[in-house]
């Protein structure tokens, strides 16, 4: 080669040598070894939050993981928290997709997965405005009293025989009957058909909580149509959809029927008749199609029921393994109540101990332990920094129990909420069951207002103990894996008194 052109080439080299090593250096929290394809997964248990919680005592409340190759940031503190909801929260308003919540969310035509922008923010004042309004949660009034009435009637029929009464059943039923009255109408779960499309929903959140390697490792996403995971997941949103489809034709057939009745009362209209009402009138400035209608009405289903009754599951048992607690609150209820069998809205409005027991349940127990975002472009968060792209999950869970926020925070105490006004509403970071910012629970209002009344009725009208010889000490509280954190076992418990 010329002397000269292989000189050109030594200027050129060492130019760039030296641009790189001048390059400013990105940097990145702190993070656990990694192994090479998995990254970090070896490292989560199916509790993901409990095994994001003890690595994050080594690594700080704002750490990195490699889910395989993806960077994930895990934030577990409350200061972190309003860093990424508050701070920055339209950067972090987007969420990680992934092929089972594309299949199963109508290619995220829904609310709760779909990415942040001009639909999504159409859907979510749908939402709140229409769907989830508080004048709309008290027109379902009617519907909470009966179904809660239905469980008393159910447990005064134990109460009789000195049975135990399976309290996680009873929720379950409850919470769905009382979605699927406000979203159609009508109970399904009298319906051989109804009761299937349950079991479809309980196992769709099922396959959504499904850590699937193919996601984060694409080399090997072989191994999900290999081991029938992406079949299970197909057939599981055709049988949905099949139903779905059928119920959203019941209501068409009947509109058609009642044609030339007079316009439904806006007061008792339910969640499909008023998202049919959109998906006509075109002047409301959303546009919707029937896979729309159908994606949030699963949304609200998926989202709504087995979450509440996870939190009135937690909340009986923590007051069953805390008679004091428990004695305070019948304290409290009979106090306001005097001889009246009647709980109404506004009693409840007086029943600061009730909410402070609420709260503490679902300062322990958030039924969704962990939310995931991602970042819509590069940015620094704590002084680091955090690529485009990048997941970011906040571990709801750990931020409840986090020491440096709560005082003796693994102990169940509703009274630190009675002298201060830590709320959930997505305002104090160290409480956040519901989320917060952009992406935050539009369901709060409607989930509380079924938590608060049931826990009223069952402390109010009878007397617990735990199933024969038990005491209050031996209640296990092992978690079930999940999206949705329940009771492993189910929560048995007898009423020994009935009040009325
Ligand atoms: C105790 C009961 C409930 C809990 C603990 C809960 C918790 C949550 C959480 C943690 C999120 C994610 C928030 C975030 O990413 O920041 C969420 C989102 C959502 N929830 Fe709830 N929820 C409950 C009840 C409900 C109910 C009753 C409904 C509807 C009737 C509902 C509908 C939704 C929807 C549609 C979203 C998606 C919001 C979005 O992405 O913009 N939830 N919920």
């Amino acid at each position: 080669m010329h002397p000269f052109l292989l000189y050109l080439l030594g200027l050129i080299s060492l130019y760039f040598i030296a641009k790189w090593l001048h390059k400013p250096r990105k940097k990145l929290p702190a993070s656990p070894p990694k192994l090479p394809i998995l990254g970090n997964l070896h490292q989560l248990s199916a509790l993901t939050h409990r095994s994001l919680q003890s690595l994050g005592r080594k690594y700080g409340p704002l750490m990195l993981l490699h889910f395989g190759s993806r960077p994930v940031i895990i934030v577990q503190s409350a200061d972190a928290a309003t860093e990424i909801m508050k701070t920055n929260d339209l950067i972090f308003a987007d969420k990680p997709g992934t092929r089972t919540t594309r299949r199963l969310f109508y290619d995220m035509k829904d609310i709760s997965v779909a990415p942040y922008g001009e639909y999504w923010r159409k859907l979510k004042s749908v939402c709140i405005l229409q769907l989830l309004s508080s004048k709309r949660v008290q027109s379902f009034n009617f519907i909470r009293e009966e179904e809660t009435a239905v469980l008393v009637k159910k447990i005064k029929s134990h109460c009789r025989s000195g049975s135990p009464v399976n309290l996680s059943e009873l929720f379950t039923s409850l919470t769905n009957d009382v979605i699927c009255r406000a979203a159609f109408g009508r109970k399904y779960s009298d319906r051989e058909d109804g009761k299937k499309f349950l079991m479809l929903l309980m196992e769709e959140l099922q396959l959504v909580g499904s850590v699937s390697i193919g996601e984060f490792i694409p080399c090997l996403s072989w191994i999900n149509r290999v081991n029938g995971f992406d079949n299970r997941v197909d057939k599981v949103a055709d049988e949905v959809d099949a139903f779905l489809e059928m119920v959203i034709q019941e209501h068409l057939n009947e509109e058609l029927q009642s044609c030339g009745a007079a316009d439904q009362d806006e007061s008792t209209e339910n969640f499909v008749d008023i998202l049919l009402k959109i998906y006509k009138d075109n002047n409301t400035g959303v546009s919707i199609d029937k896979d729309s209608i159908k994606a949030i009405i699963l949304d609200i289903l998926a989202g709504g029921t087995d979450t509440t009754s996870a939190a009135l599951e937690w909340g009986m048992t923590e007051l069953l393994r805390h008679p004091m607690a428990l004695k305070n609150l019948q304290n409290e209820l009979r106090g306001i109540l005097k001889d009246k069998q009647d709980i109404t809205e506004n009693v409840l409005l007086k029943m600061n101990y009730l909410k402070a027991v609420v709260k503490e349940t679902l300062r322990l127990h958030p039924p969704i332990t962990f939310v995931a975002r991602e970042a819509r472009e590069d940015i620094k968060v704590m002084g680091y920094d955090i690529g485009a792209r990048t997941m970011v999950i906040t571990n709801i869970w750990a931020i409840g129990r986090d020491p440096a926020s709560w005082d003796e925070p693994e102990k169940f105490k509703p009274e630190r909420f009675l002298t201060c006004s830590v709320d959930f509403k997505g305002l104090d970071f160290q409480l956040i069951p519901f989320g917060a910012g952009r992406r935050g629970c539009p369901g709060t209002a409607f989930a509380m207002a079924s938590v608060e009344l049931v826990l009223a009725n069952l402390v109010q009208k009878f007397e617990w103990e735990l199933p024969k010889g038990m005491e209050s000490e031996d209640l296990d509280m092992e978690e079930q894996p999940g999206v949705t954190i329940h009771r492993k076992n189910p929560l048995f418990a007898v009423a020994t008194h009935c009040y009325f």
